[in-house]
């Protein structure tokens, strides 16, 4: 289990060490478009999941989203921190 914050400090350091066969630095090397396309695909699997599945399967799909959501702020070179000051 792992805290939304300590995903992000995971994800930092995938994309600075590079390792073989993470899905994050794929992601990253995909580009800013199917990393866009990634978040709006979760975005919508998670209004289904809300409106027709089970809660297990929303929160699933939550999670997807959420990594989704670290991967494009981490291409783009932002923090959490630029995130939370408009909270
Ligand atoms: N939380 C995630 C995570 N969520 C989703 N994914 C990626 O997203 C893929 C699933 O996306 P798809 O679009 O194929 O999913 P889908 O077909 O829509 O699947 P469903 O939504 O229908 O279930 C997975 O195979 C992973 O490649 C993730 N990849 C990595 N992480 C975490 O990120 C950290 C670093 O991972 P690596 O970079 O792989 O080392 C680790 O803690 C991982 O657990």
């Amino acid at each position: 289990m792992k805290t939304f914050d300590e995903l992000f400090i995971e994800l930092q350091e995938r994309a600075r060490s590079r390792p073989e066969g993470s899905s994050t630095v794929s992601a990253l090397d995909a580009g800013v478009h199917a990393q866009g396309k990634k978040v709006l695909e979760e975005a919508g699997e998670v209004w289904i999941a809300a409106e027709y599945q089970s809660d297990e399967q929303l929160a699933e799909e939550a999670s997807q989203l959420l990594y989704r959501l670290q991967v494009i702020l981490l291409a783009r070179g932002l923090s959490l921190d630029d995130v939370y000051r408009y909270l």
